[in-house]
């Protein structure tokens, strides 16, 4: 699933930046709450990769690091001001994401779990 935040021309994975001392599940669940409304289950978050890119709008030498995780959460998602949408996508919506979101599609492409 992923998010169009306000101003922005591509979808992202919903998460964002550390703030000091928060460990991975923190933000995730910090992240989550802010964009889309609903509750991390962190018990349930299963760490899968970390993914290199170019950080979409910012200066080419900027690279993005993004740490993944796959987790359950309740609560009905809603998008929150800081999000103009989110959509459900499939393989073929790769070209509408960001460069890291695109490895993120291939990963799950060669895994089998996402549709075409
Ligand atoms: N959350 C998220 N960020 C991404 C993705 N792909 C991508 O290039 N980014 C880059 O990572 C930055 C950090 O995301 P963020 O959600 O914390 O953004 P922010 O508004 O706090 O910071 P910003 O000032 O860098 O935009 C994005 O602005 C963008 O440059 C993605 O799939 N998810």
């Amino acid at each position: 699933m992923s998010t169009r935040s306000r101003g922005k021309s591509v979808y992202y994975f919903p998460g964002g930046k550390r703030e000091a001392g928060e460990t991975d599940v923190e933000v995730l669940c910090r992240e989550i709450k802010e964009e889309l409304d609903v509750e991390i289950d962190r018990d349930s978050a299963i760490y899968i990769g970390t993914f290199e890119a170019h950080a979409h709008g910012h200066d080419a030498e900027v690279l993005l690091q993004m740490r993944c995780y796959e987790a359950n959460f309740s609560g009905t998602l809603t998008a929150s001001s800081e999000i103009d949408c989110f959509e459900w996508m499939r393989y073929r919506d790769r070209e509408r994401t960001s460069e890291v979101d695109q490895k993120i599609f291939d990963f799950l492409w060669e895994r089998a779990l996402i549709d075409m």
